[in-house]
């Protein structure tokens, strides 16, 4: 980490700006600009091929951009580069992602799973024989009653149900205290239960964590809107509440009447 931090006093966690990425002389992302506040949930939605997938892998460092650039405001108000940085190192920074698949480990219990994914300076293995503290325990019980998951402790993760071992995953990532959680298309092949049960808990962690979720369900975006940002072609085309995206006539034309064709 070369570069010297900036200071600066700003409620954004994230100001994404002139940002471009082309694979093989495509241009997946364009010209793109986004910032998140502090504590925020935002939605993002896109038809497909929109960048959707893209735009959080720059944000992880999965993806380098080619231009622009990516700044992750820290709390203590020093700025980072972010495309200076490994994808582990954003992760330690505070910058977590959940993809869309689940990936607990299937062998442990559900309370396991997130004793091993505890915010500590050591390895899966060696966490395995980690005395958990009183401060841990309560941690946990904070985290399991948040995943709804309290009453399953002892069951192996492998045999939740896909929705619980979506919750038991965001769970992990809770263990380790990000300050942005990106999360991918989180109601995926969820029963219409499990969806609202998701959406719940999302907006539950609002204002302790910013958040980013990707998502294809509109009636899920419905239910956790705050201000949803549209893709389209690797460009923001609209932002706003729920209602004035959905009516907006260009956004209507490339998502929502296409999502109607297909
Ligand atoms: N590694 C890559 N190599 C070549 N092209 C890529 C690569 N990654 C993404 N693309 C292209 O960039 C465009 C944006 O892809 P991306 O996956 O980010 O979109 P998306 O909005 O997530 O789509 P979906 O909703 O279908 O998941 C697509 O046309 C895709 O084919």
């Amino acid at each position: 980490m070369s570069h010297k931090p900036l200071y600066k006093d700003t409620d954004l966690v994230l100001s994404i700006e002139s940002v471009m990425k082309s694979f093989d002389g495509f241009r997946a992302i364009n010209d793109l600009n986004f910032y998140l506040g502090e504590g925020e949930l935002r939605t993002i939605i896109g038809p497909n091929g929109a960048g959707k997938s893209t735009f959080m892998d720059l944000i992880t460092g999965r993806t380098r951009p080619d231009e622009g650039s990516l700044i992750y405001h820290q709390d203590d108000g020093h700025d980072m580069d972010l495309t200076k940085l490994r994808e582990y190192e954003i992760n330690r920074l505070g910058i977590s992602r959940k993809f869309q698949a689940p990936s607990v480990y299937q062998q442990h219990t559900v309370y396991d799973n997130i004793v091993l994914s505890l915010n500590k300076d050591r390895s899966v293995l060696k966490s395995l024989f980690y005395r958990v503290s009183a401060d841990d325990r309560e941690f946990i019980d904070e985290i399991l009653g948040t995943i709804r998951l309290k009453g399953m402790i002892n069951n192996l993760a492998g045999s939740l149900s896909h929705g619980q071992k979506q919750w038991l995953e965001i769970g992990m990532l809770l263990a380790q205290q990000p300050r942005i959680l990106l999360v991918d298309e989180p109601a995926a092949g969820m029963s219409d239960e499990e969806t609202e049960r998701t959406g719940e808990l999302l907006l539950s962690l609002e204002g302790k964590h910013s958040i980013i979720v990707v998502e294809h369900d509109m009636e899920f975006i419905r239910q956790i809107a705050r201000k949803v940002t549209v893709l389209h072609q690797g460009h923001v085309i609209k932002e706003g509440k729920f209602l004035e995206v959905a009516n907006d006539p260009t956004v209507k034309e490339v998502y929502l009447g296409r999502q109607k064709h297909e």
